[in-house]
C-alpha cells in the first residue's frame, strides 16, 4: 500500500503527504454515505439530482486551470492535456445532468398477456465503492460518479495514492455544487480497509478501473460477498492499417493515440500497429521520423507535448517490459531509453508472435509494429491478445471496415478515427479487459435496481 502523496514525476519532489484514514474516520464516512443514500438518494428526483450535476460540470469549468495544474504535478500530464481532461470530465457531468430525467423515466414494457400496465423503473441501490487509477484522475472518476449520483446512489472512492490532491478537489466540488455530505466521500484508504469495505453490507457494488491484478483481487472478494462489479482493466489495442488516401494523416493519428496522449498511458490507446505489406515501410519511416522530434519535457509548460510517465517506478517497469520484448528477438527502431520517469518514444519491430512479453500491455510511449500480408492475417494478429478493450481500423474500403469491425474481439472499434470517445458513447472491453460499460446510457444500468412495476387491469 503506497502512502498518499503528491510526488512530482518531473522533479522527483515529494510535494505533500496525506495520512491514510483511521478505521474510525473510514467508518464515519461510510456511515454518512449510507445515511445520505437514504435521506437524499432515495428521496430526491432525477431532475433535482440532474440539476446538481449541472453545477458540478460548471465548477469543473470554472476551476479548470487549478484542476489541470494539480494533476499535471501529481502524475506528469502535460498541462494542456490536463485541461482537456478537465473539459471531458465536465462534459460527462453535463451529459448526465441533461439526460437524468430521460435515463430514469419509467420504461413501459408491452404486455403479451393480461390487462393493465408494466413499467421498469430504475431505482438506486445504495453506497458504491470506486477504485480508480492515476492516468486520468478526473475522467475515470466522472464516468463512474456521474451516472450513479444521477441515479441516487452514493459513492465512497478510493483513488490512486498518487492523486490525493485531485481526489480531495473532486470531493470539494461535489460539496460546493450543493450535494449533501455523504453523497461522495473521498477515502485515503489502505488496501486492507478496501478489502473490508467490499465485504461491508452497506456497500452494494464496486467499480474498478486499473490493472488485471487489482480487478481480479477486488472481484474475488466482491464475488464471495455477492456484490456486482464493473471492471475497466488493461488493453493492448491494435491499430490496423489496410489502405489509406492519406498516409501522413494516418501516421499522425497513430502518433496521437500512442505517443501524444498522456505519454501513451491510456488503456484504450493503440499499442500494436498492424500494417499491410504495401504500406509498412513508408509507415515506419514516417512514424520514426516524427518521433525524432519528440522528447519528454516539463509537463507544467504549455508547449510540452510529451511528459514523463506517472512515476519513476512506472518508467522502470516499462523499461523492463521493453527489455524483455527485445530479449525475445524484437528490434528497437527508435527510443528504448529512460531518464528517471521520462521514457523516450520507442518503436519495436520484428516481434515474433511467440514473444510472450509483447502480449503484455506496454503502458507508455512504446509502439509495437507488425507487418501483415492480408486482411485475414491482420485480424488474426489483432485478436491474438488476452485483451479486448478498443481497436482501430484504417481503410478506404467501407465493406472491409465492416468485415474487420465484425471480426475483431474488442469492446470498441474505431474506423478511420482516433480520439472519438464521447460522454454518450459506451466505453468498455471484453476478454481480460474487463466487463461492464461506462458512459452513455449503458452506464446507468450497471448499479440500479431495474424494478418491474406491473399493475393489473
Ligand atoms: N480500462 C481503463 O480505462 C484503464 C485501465 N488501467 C490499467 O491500470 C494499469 C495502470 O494503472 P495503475 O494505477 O498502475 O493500476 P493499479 O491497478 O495498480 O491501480 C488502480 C487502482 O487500484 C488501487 N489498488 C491497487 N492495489 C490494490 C489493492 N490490493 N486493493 C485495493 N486497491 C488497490 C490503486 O491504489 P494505489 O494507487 O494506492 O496502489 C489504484 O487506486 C494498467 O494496467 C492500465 O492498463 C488504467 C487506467 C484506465
Ligand atoms: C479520453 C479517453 C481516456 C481513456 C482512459 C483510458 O483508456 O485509460
Amino acid at each position: 500500500m503506497s502512502t498518499y502523496a503528491v510526488v512530482d514525476p518531473y522533479t522527483g519532489q515529494t510535494v505533500q503527504e496525506f495520512a491514510a484514514l483511521t478505521d474510525d474516520q473510514l467508518e464515519a464516512k461510510v456511515a454518512r454515505a449510507d445515511e445520505t443514500y437514504r435521506t437524499w438518494g432515495r428521496t430526491t428526483s432525477p431532475a433535482e439530482r440532474g440539476a446538481l450535476l449541472g453545477r458540478v460540470a460548471a465548477l469543473y469549468a470554472e476551476r479548470r486551470e487549478e484542476l489541470a495544474r494539480i494533476i499535471s504535478r501529481e502524475m506528469g500530464k502535460p498541462v494542456e492535456q490536463a485541461g482537456l481532461e478537465v473539459d471531458f470530465a465536465s462534459a460527462i457531468y453535463d451529459y448526465y445532468s441533461r439526460n437524468a430525467e430521460t435515463f430514469l423515466s419509467d420504461e413501459p414494457v408491452a404486455l403479451e398477456w393480461g390487462e393493465g400496465t408494466a413499467v421498469v423503473r430504475r431505482t438506486p441501490v445504495g453506497v458504491l465503492l470506486g477504485v480508480m487509477p492515476w492516468n486520468y484522475p478526473y475522467y475515470q472518476v466522472a464516468r463512474f460518479a456521474a451516472p450513479n449520483l444521477m441515479a441516487g446512489n452514493t459513492i465512497v472512492l478510493k483513488h490512486a495514492a498518487q492523486c490525493p490532491e485531485s481526489s480531495a478537489a473532486m470531493e470539494q466540488i461535489f460539496l460546493d455544487a450543493g450535494l449533501p455530505a455523504g453523497a461522495y466521500e473521498n477515502l485515503y484508504a489502505t488496501y486492507a480497509q478496501v478489502d473490508r469495505l467490499i465485504a461491508d453490507p452497506r456497500i452494494q457494488g464496486v467499480s474498478v478501473t486499473g490493472s488485471e491484478g487489482v480487478g481480479a483481487h477486488v472481484a474475488e472478494i466482491a464475488g464471495r460477498n455477492l456484490k456486482k462489479v464493473v471492471l475497466e482493466l488493461g488493453g493492448n489495442d491494435p491499430f490496423i492499417v489496410l489502405s489509406t488516401d492519406d498516409l501522413d494523416a494516418t501516421v499522425e493519428a497513430a502518433l496521437g493515440v500512442r505517443f501524444y496522449d498522456n505519454a501513451g498511458q491510456m488503456c484504450c490507446g493503440a499499442k500494436r500497429f498492424v500494417v499491410i505489406d504495401s504500406l509498412y515501410d513508408e509507415f515506419v519511416e514516417k512514424m520514426t521520423g516524427a518521433l525524432a522530434e519528440l522528447t519528454p519535457g516539463d509537463p507544467s509548460k504549455a508547449e510540452t507535448a510529451l511528459g514523463p510517465l506517472s512515476s519513476v517506478g512506472a518508467a522502470e517497469f516499462l523499461e523492463d517490459q521493453v527489455n524483455r520484448v527485445v530479449a525475445g528477438g524484437a528490434k528497437v527502431l527508435a527510443g528504448g531509453s529512460r531518464d528517471g520517469a521520462a521514457y523516450a518514444p520507442t518503436v519495436l519491430a520484428d516481434i515474433d508472435r511467440a514473444n510472450d512479453a509483447a502480449r503484455e500491455e506496454l503502458f507508455g510511449p512504446v509502439a509495437s509494429l507488425y507487418r501483415v500480408s492480408s486482411e485475414a492475417e491482420a485480424v488474426s494478429v489483432a485478436n491474438d491478445s488476452p485483451f479486448g478493450l478498443g481497436s482501430y481500423v484504417f481503410t478506404t474500403d467501407q465493406a472491409q471496415a465492416q468485415r474487420v469491425a465484425a471480426a475483431l474481439d474488442a469492446g470498441m472499434v474505431f474506423v478511420n478515427i482516433v480520439g472519438a470517445e464521447e460522454p454518450g458513447l459506451p466505453f468498455g472491453g471484453t476478454k481480460r479487459s474487463g466487463f461492464g460499460r461506462e458512459l452513455g446510457p449503458f452506464a446507468v444500468d450497471e448499479f440500479v435496481n431495474r424494478k418491474l412495476i406491473r399493475i393489473g387491469g
